[in-house]
């Protein structure tokens, strides 16, 4: 009788769940269940991602030669926050073959790299000399990827120009880097080619050039003499918009070039890495609806835009006038669809509000060119979850709408998150640094918004998280950590796998 009794209950509550679940219309994007890879394709690719200068070390050893990061580290300790650099970084110059090996624990599809150009062109040209050290420790690098049964994603730069070309001809500013880009990427796919089948030619121009040539705050560290950040030399009005330009023409020269000679035989894909916030409008105010769409343009359009149509954003144009380079009718036709695949690099969202004019109409930059001033709270309402990185706010909706925004207005290419995460700041302790459950949370919501996104058709094809270990973060040096994996700088860098580590391993099912 009890035992009837109980059978009868469970199936009664049963038929209630299942009829309240009929009745109520569940978001195409909610999970029930399972929340693992499976959701996605059987192909779509998780991996983490990593770069040269970030991570290698060895900064002048096996022939390598210095990169504008190298002087920039060396000549301007004071704008990294810990007066830190690269040259020794993770030692993953030297330690490759047991990193790549957590990789494969983790259960990692993919892994992202890049290729420091000084240790394959010490000089930057071919004329002064390959180093066959630097291809020879690539190939084995790659080798040891491929050998466990991981895709290589290699970006072809990563911001570490040669210094050669940069006192040669100042780099990026001169049109002479378009000739010495594809000698060496050349090299690259003619070495590689045969198992790397993913190239990324740039990593995020928007940050290479706003950082590089506008505020002066990374290699090669020019900036207006008004932006007070101890720039010798530099234009924040202009050089930002030369310089990307130039590795717009570079980045298409580099496509052509594969496309035409390597890609019938060893049948790769080639793209470039675009970097993006979302910008939620400040108020309702169609000003403000136009700034958010202005704010894109600015720092998605720049280059999507010209990969896309051929031509930089209308809203460029008409803000950015005479400063803004024109291309001729065949640069617009080389660099219009010259990509395969467009990598996204997500970290966080804005608000934008429309400003009438620039905060100085003397003192003109790249930055605020767009009459949008950017903010991460509106009315004491913040734009996401703080993390401990002061810029960076945890908003997976935005990685979905941008997802979405690029579908709708960017002909709805093929897409690889390759770079999305978040950092923490002066964590030195191991045992507090690898229990990072805010990454995790991180890493869940936006795969869930990522997810939305694929089942309302975008392409996206793959996720890589940013970034494989704790590195090198740039200005902020070794005070930020972003890594899955936590590495212990006073402890001869042993590597920790994070909890978020172990959260990737478990929703990978390895
Ligand atoms: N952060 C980005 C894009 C968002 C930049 S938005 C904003 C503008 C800006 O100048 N910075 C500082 C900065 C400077 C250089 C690199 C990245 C970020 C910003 O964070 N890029 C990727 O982010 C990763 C995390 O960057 C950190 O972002 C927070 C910064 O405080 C930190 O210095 C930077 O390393 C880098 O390690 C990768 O090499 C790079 O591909």
């Amino acid at each position: 009788w009890a035992i009837s009794l109980l059978l009868f209950l469970a199936s009664f509550l049963s038929m209630i769940e299942f009829s309240l679940a009929a009745n109520t219309k569940v978001p195409s994007h909610t999970i029930s269940n399972p929340f693992n890879r499976t959701i996605f394709s059987p192909d779509f690719l998780f991996g983490a991602s990593t770069s040269s200068y970030q991570y290698e070390g060895a900064w002048n050893e096996d022939g390598k030669g210095p990169s504008i990061v190298d002087t920039f580290v060396h000549t301007h300790p004071e704008k990294i926050l810990d007066r830190s650099n690269g040259d020794i970084a993770l030692d993953f110059y030297h330690r490759y073959k047991e990193d790549v090996k957590l990789a494969k624990f983790e259960g990692l599809d993919a892994f992202r790299i890049s290729i420091a150009w000084t240790r394959i062109l010490p000089n930057g040209q071919v004329k002064k000399g390959v180093n066959q050290a630097g291809i020879d420790h690539y190939n084995s690098l790659i080798n040891e990827i491929v050998a466990l049964g991981i895709k290589p994603l290699v970006t072809l730069f990563h911001w570490d120009l040669p210094q050669a070309l940069e006192d040669e001809y100042l780099g990026f500013l001169s049109p002479k880097i378009v000739n010495d880009y594809v000698d060496f990427v050349e090299i690259c796919f003619k070495n590689f080619g045969d198992r790397v089948k993913l190239w990324a030619t740039m990593n995020e121009p928007w940050i290479f050039t706003s950082t590089g040539y506008d505020s002066g705050s990374l290699a090669p560290g020019r900036c207006s003499a008004w932006m007070n950040n101890n720039c010798t030399i530099g234009n924040s009005g202009t050089e930002p918009y030369i310089a990307g330009h130039n590795i717009l023409l570079a980045h298409a020269a580099a496509s052509k070039l594969y496309r035409t000679k390597y890609k019938p035989i060893q049948k790769g894909q080639i793209g470039t890495i675009v970097v993006s916030h979302w910008f939620e409008p400040a108020s309702n105010k169609p000003e403000d609806i136009k700034a958010s769409i202005r704010a894109l343009d600015f720092m998605l359009g720049w280059f999507m835009h010209p990969l896309t149509y051929g031509d930089y954003p209308i809203s460029m144009r008409k803000l950015v006038g005479k400063r803004l380079p024109k291309f001729t009718p065949k640069e617009s036709m080389l660099v219009k669809d010259s990509c395969d695949f467009i990598g996204l690099n997500y970290y966080t969202s804005n608000f934008a509000a429309h400003i009438s004019k620039p905060p100085n109409t003397v003192n003109i930059s790249s930055g605020t060119d767009n009459l949008v001033n950017q903010t991460t709270s509106q009315n004491g309402k913040l734009i996401g979850d703080p993390t401990g990185v002061s810029i960076f706010y945890v908003a997976p909706k935005g990685l979905y709408k941008l997802l979405v925004y690029i579908k709708k207005f960017y002909k709805n290419p093929i897409v690889y998150i390759t770079e999305c995460g978040m950092g923490e700041s002066n964590i030195d302790d191991v045992a507090k640094g690898i229990n990072d459950a805010q990454r995790v949370d991180f890493y869940q919501r936006h795969i869930k918004a990522l997810y939305r996104a694929f089942r309302e058709g975008v392409h996206v094809k793959g996720f890589f998280a940013w970034s494989f270990f704790d590195n090198f973060e740039w200005g902020s040096g070794y005070t930020q950590r972003f890594g899955i994996n936590f590495v212990d700088y006073k402890n001869n860098l042993k590597r920790y796998p994070k909890r978020s580590a172990l959260w990737m391993k478990k929703f990978l099912l390895k």
